[in-house]
């Protein structure tokens, strides 16, 4: 079996004169968490569509599963579940009916169901109507009826959307036991690098249709990484007493720049101790670039939230 599960290569969306997507290439493989981050109108939704096949595309190449062609797509969007336009919750009903009328075509059994509202923390909703959930359950349930199907491949527009922040933390707990539970391979978006900082794996940076930057987590946490910046005329003098101190994950970064990459609470402590060795500070201080800045940096834009 493969362990690609999706292959975009060279995509391209147009609308009119304006190109929603251009030249997006993406692969994903299997138990990827991939999060798709940019402004509104990047081209996120679109891209997403193109992948289910609800929107055609103008150039570029998809395969899925290993599929392609349009017979062989067709087969493997049966493997996928979306969260893009997924069929209307049932306001006048619980939790439970709505998956139970969505359930209905596909044979699923009530012992599934009753999985799927535990698995999306949802099962204590009892008798309550729709109308009456919060938006952070609304969505669970949404996702939930996107499981029906047992997708292997999940493709989710904004789930953390609208929620506040112990929503999207929760969000974020439900997405990984997905994953986790259920091997399933999630493609995701939103326009906050920070809210899906915590859970994908993999990210691409969307701008303006362009695809300006992808890379893993462990990368995107190196880029944005904390540490203390030391500066001092004396830098041989400082890193024998970093080392005193059993500093050892530093870098000199130029000749009178130090990253210190741990014991990022021990400034004070630190600076002491330098002092103390007659090492002359001209600054400390913790920095860390944010990872809303790292983005405004690669998008070259204002923030719009
Ligand atoms: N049906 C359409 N006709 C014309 N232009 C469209 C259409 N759908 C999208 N667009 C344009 O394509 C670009 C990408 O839109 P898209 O919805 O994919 O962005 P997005 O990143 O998902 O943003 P949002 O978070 O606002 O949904 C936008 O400039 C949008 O105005």
């Amino acid at each position: 079996m493969s362990d690609t599960i999706l292959k975009a290569t060279n995509v391209s969306k147009i609308y009119g004169k304006q190109k929603a997507l251009d030249k997006v290439t993406i692969e994903m493989k299997r138990g990827m968490i991939y999060g798709l981050i940019g402004e509104n109108g990047a081209g996120k939704s679109t891209f997403m569509r193109t992948i289910m096949g609800l929107l055609s595309i103008d150039e570029g190449d998809i395969e899925l599963f290993g599929e392609s062609g349009k017979k062989g797509l067709q087969l493997a969007r049966r493997r996928m579940g979306q969260s893009i336009e997924t069929p209307a919750l049932y306001p006048e009903l619980t939790a439970r009916d709505n998956l139970r009328v969505q359930a209905a075509n596909g044979g699923v059994s009530e012992r599934e169901i009753d999985h799927l509202l535990r698995l999306m923390g949802i099962e204590g909703t009892g008798k309550k109507k729709v109308k009456n959930f919060s938006l952070g359950m609304r969505q669970r349930l949404a996702i939930a009826s996107t499981l029906i199907t047992n997708p292997e491949f999940l493709i989710l527009d904004e789930p953390t959307n609208g929620l506040d922040p112990s929503g999207i933390v929760e969000m974020r707990e439900i997405i990984q036991r997905l994953v986790h539970e259920r091997g399933i391979t999630v493609l995701l978006s939103s326009h906050l690098l920070d809210e899906l900082s915590q859970i994908a794996t993999h990210y691409g940076i969307l701008h303006k249709g362009k695809l300006v930057k992808e890379l893993s987590k462990e990368e995107l946490a190196n880029e944005t990484r904390q540490y203390i910046e030391l500066e001092t005329t004396a830098v041989q003098k400082a890193v024998i007493v970093l080392d005193e101190l059993g500093i050892s994950d530093y870098e000199v970064v130029h000749s009178t720049g130090i990253h210190i990459y741990e014991r990022l609470d021990d400034v004070a402590r630190i600076n002491r101790a330098l002092v103390l060795a007659n090492v002359n500070v001209t600054r400390v201080g913790t920095t860390r670039q944010k990872l809303e800045d790292y983005f405004l940096q690669l998008t070259g834009g204002t923030t719009n939230v």
